[in-house]
């Protein structure tokens, strides 16, 4: 193993004390700042490792975070949260901080850059009560951290302010022999000094780099920082750039069917399947077909050959249950909201290039395929499990159908399959005091016999695949920690079949009456989908030589994907595409409680678009919290307040004044630009943006990369401020040529703007590349490479109608849509308790905020519904109870109309009540 370092690098000193601190035996060598160590990479990047497999790491964290591993000190949850930490607010504020001091002799300016980070570590520590970051020894976090901060903690010329629980636990830390002997090695005994003509070669910091707690502005002291920190080639190499204009673009229409190519970067990108027994909430679709819609748009911009399947995911009780609710078929209910899901996603604006379903011939075919050759290779073995059945409701329950005391931490409503509040997976006999979710009586426990995968056997096949595919490819870091857990938790056989009707039928003569449980199933489904696409599917999915396979999911969805589905395929041995990226999200809350389908709380999709809102600016602001790294919260304030400041008063006020100054100035026709030194800097800033925007989306961070489509356009606001080309065009004939290139610069700014967009706001991108008239290659060129930023409307090019692109949300507006999705959430929790209640629920929150004309026909519509419902069930001679929880809810949905059309609601009857 051989690190490569260099002296005076901050970067350097985590992974030296690392080193030294585990003992990890590894050769140093020291190189100069621009060697580049790492070949395929476009910038040089130190330190580096080459490990003994051939490999390379990177990323300093990465580095030591390995280093600690091969030591056996493995990173547990809480020290990833320092690591994650350290990267995404610490370490760039540091280097704020390290600029304004080191290059522009301004310490004074030190703490206040820093007082936010470090308020927060001194209380963290201060909670923690623990010497160090994550226990009693030093971990891995407290050298990553200690190491980040020491340029500035050691150095007594700063005043910082008070922070005495940071200073002890960083006086501790740097008092281990090995983190004195890094510095030593790095700063060479000369402090700040050193690292000089380190910071003088690194690119301006990114005003995304303030996070909210020091909100990003366009305040003129980090102009000044910019004009200081991009050197004189950096200026010089953005110019010539520039100066290339756009390449010849090649054809980029789609050809039905999508099959890998020869030469190609061959990507298949698969969303997790929605259940198809209910309408999506907007959790549901950041947490996959958004976001894996985002980055099928930006592979296909960059030029990869995609191909993105998804479709509804069929079978299962849920359908069942909601087949009976509704007194239709389960077919009826498929085909039903299979069309519900298609048309919310159509106006999400999601490009899916096919949109399946699983029930289908192809599902069966492939199915059982798998599971015969899993059988032949023996890793199908049987056993006798013990179920809970309904009496009342004569059948078998299926997890999610029984509620009850979670056995771990006693949460009283834990599901039969998962434990909603500590996470852990559930098998339902084990629940106590277990309920039918259907008519609330309790279950027995019954025996019958059953086919498992056996996970066991595939376990060391498994981890062998885990190891080369997690470091290999982008896994988030929550997936890798839920498989790691379950890994280390031993794997254990796992029940594929399910005594149920609506399912893939099993094949096997001995288990004719039962079909696949549903989640060994539903993976099939991307495979099937895909067939159902084309004829040649084998090509996607038996390729693994050729094809780079991402799955979009939520945090829930990841042991199936990582460790259940891998092993069926590993075991059917048959070469098929396992996943290379698994690329999960946290979970979206609503406000601040839980989105539920079932309880009916949050924004489902086809309410989204009687707002009145642009889908275009739902998806803006669902990737703009997308939550990446933790869970995060959809709120209508913070909507409201991102659509005014950031949509409109920062993007959409740039690209329309851009638009403007060249019709209003220059009769419609784009100026000529004669580049002057700050208009070079300003280019070369766009395009560190641009940059860093393409390593964000290559990794599949896609609300990072948002963050600095925004700063562009911050940047090109200042600018205009600045310059003030509307004074300029008054002025000689000098000055209005600087306006011209002001106004140049920034409607190509616009333009690259545009691009960025695309993936994001597709219908805004293209309105704005119309309004520009921009040719189509802009696109294809700029996001080349490691992304140019190149002059694609030069001096003539007319453009077209430029006109407002966002409309201010205002705050009744706000209040109103507030109210009328969901400002009541608590109460019905627990009033709603079926699975059936969503439409209800949501009905009723708009009832109890007070009756107006348009919540009266909802409710009227839902009651005729409900009526139907109710007549449907009696006619097929329901079970009573389940008659009786619908004919309750009838009764609730007449008195909320009498409330909302002002009347006296009649007495609820007795014999209607729910149980
Ligand atoms: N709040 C959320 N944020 C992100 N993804 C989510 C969220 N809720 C659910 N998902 C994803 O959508 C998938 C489908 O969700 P599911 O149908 O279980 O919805 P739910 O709201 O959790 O339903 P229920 O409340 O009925 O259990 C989940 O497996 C998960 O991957
Ligand atoms: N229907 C599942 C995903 C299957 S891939 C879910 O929505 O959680």
């Amino acid at each position: 193993m051989k690190l490569f370092v260099s002296e005076g690098n901050p970067h350097c000193l985590k992974v030296l004390a690392a080193l030294e601190l585990t003992a990890v035996k590894c050769d140093v060598q020291y190189v100069n700042h621009e060697d580049k160590v790492v070949q395929f990479l476009s910038h040089p990047a130190l330190p580096a490792v080459l490990l003994p497999n051939g490999q390379q790491l990177f990323s300093a964290n990465a580095i030591c975070r390995y280093l600690f591993e091969v030591s056996g000190q493995n990173c547990n949850d809480h020290c990833n949260q320092w690591l994650e930490w350290e990267v995404t607010v610490l370490q760039p504020a540091l280097l704020r901080a390290l600029r304004t001091a080191v290059l522009q002799g301004k310490g004074s300016d030190v703490s206040q850059i820093l007082q936010s980070p470090l308020n927060f570590l001194d209380q963290s520590l201060l909670k923690g009560s623990k010497p160090y970051l994550t226990g009693e020894a030093v971990s891995v976090a407290d050298v990553v951290l200690w190491a980040t901060l020491h340029p500035i903690l050691s150095d007594s010329s700063f005043t910082i302010g008070e922070h005495p629980s940071v200073k002890a636990w960083f006086d501790q830390v740097a008092a281990v022999h090995s983190c004195q002997s890094a510095v030593q090695k790095v700063l060479q005994g000369k402090g700040l000094q050193a690292m000089k003509s380190y910071m003088q070669r690194q690119p301006a910091p990114p005003n995304s780099q303030c996070r909210d707690a020091q909100p990003c502005n366009n305040n003129p002291a980090e102009s000044e920082e910019r004009q200081h920190s991009v050197s004189e080639e950096e200026c010089e190499e953005a110019a010539l750039t520039w100066s290339k204009g756009l390449s010849s673009c090649p054809a980029t229409d789609k050809q039905h069917p999508i099959l890998p190519q020869e030469g190609k970067r061959n990507v298949l990108v698969t969303s997790a399947l929605p259940y198809v027994n209910n309408v999506p909430h907007l959790g549901n679709i950041i947490g996959c077909v958004l976001s894996a819609d985002v980055f099928s748009r930006y592979g296909r911009l960059r030029g990869w050959n995609m191909l993105f399947v998804c479709g509804t995911d069929e079978y299962g009780t849920a359908t069942e249950n909601k087949a009976r609710e509704e007194g239709l078929t389960p077919q009826q209910i498929c085909d039903k909201y299979h069309a519900v899901h298609s048309s919310i996603y159509s106006w999400f604006q999601i490009d899916f290039d096919f949109f399946g379903r699983t029930t289908t011939e192809k599902q069966t075919e492939i199915a059982q395929n798998i599971f015969w050759r899993l059988h032949e290779h023996g890793y199908l073995v049987e056993d006798t499990v013990e179920q809970l059945r309904c009496e009342n409701c004569q059948r078998f329950l299926a997890d999610r159908f029984v509620e009850g005391t979670c056995p771990h931490c006693s949460y009283p409503e834990a599901r039969g399959d998962q434990c909603d509040k500590c996470g852990r997976l559930i098998n339902a006999v084990e629940l106590r005091d277990p309920q039918c979710k259907v008519c609330r009586q309790t279950p027995v426990i019954r025996s019958s016999k059953h086919l498992f995968l056996d996970l066991p056997k595939l376990e060391s096949q498994l981890e062998q695949w885990l190891e080369k595919s997690t470091s290999t490819g982008d896994w988030t870091t929550n997936a890798k920690q839920i498989t790691h857990s379950w890994i280390r938790d031993g794997l254990k056989p796992r029940c594929i079949t399910r005594d149920l009707h609506w399912g893939t039928p099993v094949p096997h003569p001995d288990f004719k009456e039962k079909v696949f449980y549903v989640w060994f199933d539903a993976p099939i489904g991307y495979l099937s989908i895909t067939a159902n696409y084309t004829n040649e599917w084998e090509k996607w999915w038996k390729n693994p030589q050729q094809v780079e396979l991402y799955n979009f999911m939520a945090k829930d969805n990841v042991p199936f994907h990582s460790v259940v589905f891998p092993c069926s395929l590993l075991g059917a041995q048959d070469n098929y595409t396992l996943v290379n990226h698994l690329v999960a999200t946290e979970y979206l809350n609503y406000e601040d409680t839980k989105f539920s389908k079932s309880r009916g709380i949050g924004v489902f999709g086809d309410m989204a678009k009687d707002t009145g809102i642009p889908s275009d600016v739902w998806r803006f602001y669902l990737l703009y919290v997308r939550p990446e790294g933790q869970d995060s919260a959809f709120s209508w304030a913070d909507m409201a307040m991102k659509n005014n400041s950031e949509l409109l008063n920062n993007l959409g006020n740039f690209i329309n004044r851009a638009g403007m100054f060249v019709t209003k100035f220059f009769e419609g026709c784009v100026p000529v630009m004669e580049l002057q030194r700050e208009d070079k800097e300003l280019l070369a800033v766009v395009g560190w943006e641009l940059q860093q925007y393409i390593q964000l989306m290559d990794k599949v961070k896609i609300r990072d990369a948002l963050k600095h489509i925004l700063n562009i356009s911050r940047h090109g606001n200042q600018y205009i401020q600045v310059n003030q080309p509307w004074k300029k065009i008054k002025g000689e004939e000098s000055e209005r040529l600087r306006a011209g290139t002001v106004t140049g610069v920034a409607v190509n700014i616009a333009c690259l703007l545009s691009v960025m967009l695309s993936p994001y706001m597709p219908l805004v991108s293209q309105t704005i590349r119309d309004q520009l008239n921009a040719p189509q290659s802009c696109i294809y060129t700029m996001l080349q490479g490691g992304g140019t930023f190149v002059c694609s409307l030069s001096a003539g090019h007319r453009i077209g109608t430029v006109s407002p692109l966002f409309q201010k949300l205002e705050a009744e507006q706000i209040e109103a849509l507030k109210k009328r999705f969901g400002g009541q959430q608590a109460p019905l929790q627990s009033t709603s308790s079926t699975p059936a209640a969503a439409p209800v629920a949501a009905i009723k929150v708009a009832a109890v905020e007070g009756g107006h004309s348009e919540k009266a026909e909802q409710l009227a519509k839902a009651l005729a519904e409900q009526g139907d419902k109710v007549r449907a069930l009696k006619a097929q001679k329901a079970e009573k109870d389940v008659i009786a929880a619908e004919v309750s809810k009838l009764l609730e949905l007449k008195t909320q109309l009498a409330v909302a059309e002002g009347k006296n609601p009649e007495p609820t009857s007795k014999k209607g009540k729910k149980k």
